[in-house]
């Protein structure tokens, strides 16, 4: 049975999308069907993988409303084991429209349900806020991936991100787990990014992964290319975080079971 696992940070722009699309393309290239569900109208991870919007037929937006049946909806991507159920911008009226919906918190834990025995890994991209789009992803996941950017106000909003987590946890969804913590963007030329992870390290103590991913321009270039940094520039630092970040995950996940 497939682990689903959101991204999320309320913060904006700390490396959410970054690390759901280059994760989960590294994963996939390690042979694991992996599946990621695009939760932001923003819509980055869509095109990230090199599917135009506009094109997309009907999105996560139809599925959450009941329109669409989701296997209807998933898109086979060109790269290796990667499924995606592609956002929308309609996607931002959603908040709103769920809101008048009995159980409104599951409904994306009841779609999931469906298909998580057909993928090893589901990700969920979130966006950055506590809307009902994100409470829907943290009752649906079993495990939360959190990115950290390593800068000034790195901790700023944590702990509000963790009383989140619990208020989730004590009412909707027991199981929740921190998957682990990835501190992104790290410059080694700036003592700040250094005292950032030693801060983030005391913080969440075991939780943060070893491999950090540094600042690096073919992550921030890739997208445009409708490409996972891995497919893009093989060779580059960033592919070579994310590839070790996979392995990382993927060996901490395969000690558990
Ligand atoms: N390691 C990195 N090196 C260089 N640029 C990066 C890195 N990670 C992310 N970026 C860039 O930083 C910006 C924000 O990253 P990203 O979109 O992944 O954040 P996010 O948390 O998903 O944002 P949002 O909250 O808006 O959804 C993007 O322009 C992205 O290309
Ligand atoms: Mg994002």
């Amino acid at each position: 049975m497939g682990k689903i696992i959101a991204v999320f940070n309320q913060k904006g722009g700390v490396g959410k999308t970054t690390t759901n699309v280059n994760l989960s393309a590294c994963i996939g290239k390690m042979g694991k069907k992996t599946l990621v569900v695009d939760l932001d109208p923003q819509g980055n991870t869509t095109s990230g993988f090199g599917i135009e919007k506009e094109e997309v037929e009907y999105t996560v937006y139809d599925v959450l409303l009941g329109e669409k049946n989701i296997k209807d909806t998933i898109i086979e991507t060109e790269f290796d084991n990667i499924f995606i159920l592609p956002s929308s911008t309609e996607l931002a009226g959603a908040e709103i429209e769920l809101t008048g919906i009995d159980n409104r918190e599951f409904i994306l834990k009841n779609i999931l349900e469906d298909i998580r025995e057909d993928y090893d890994y589901i990700f969920v991209d979130c966006p950055p806020s506590l809307g009902m789009l994100t409470i829907n992803s943290l009752v649906a996941v079993d495990s939360v991936l959190i990115p950290i950017q390593c800068e000034y106000y790195a901790l700023e909003g944590v702990s509000q991100l963790m009383g989140t987590i619990s208020l989730v946890k004590e009412n909707l969804n027991q199981k929740l787990e921190i998957q682990g913590v990835v501190l992104s963007m790290f410059d080694g030329r700036a003592n700040l990014s250094i005292q950032v992870v030693d801060e983030v390290k005391k913080y969440f103590k075991g939780s943060v992964y070893t491999t950090i991913v540094p600042r690096n321009v073919r992550l921030a270039e890739a997208p445009s290319h409708g490409k996972p940094v891995i497919y893009y520039d093989p060779k580059c630092k960033g592919s070579l975080a994310y590839t070790e970040l996979a392995e990382e995950f993927i060996d901490l996940e395969e000690d558990v079971i």
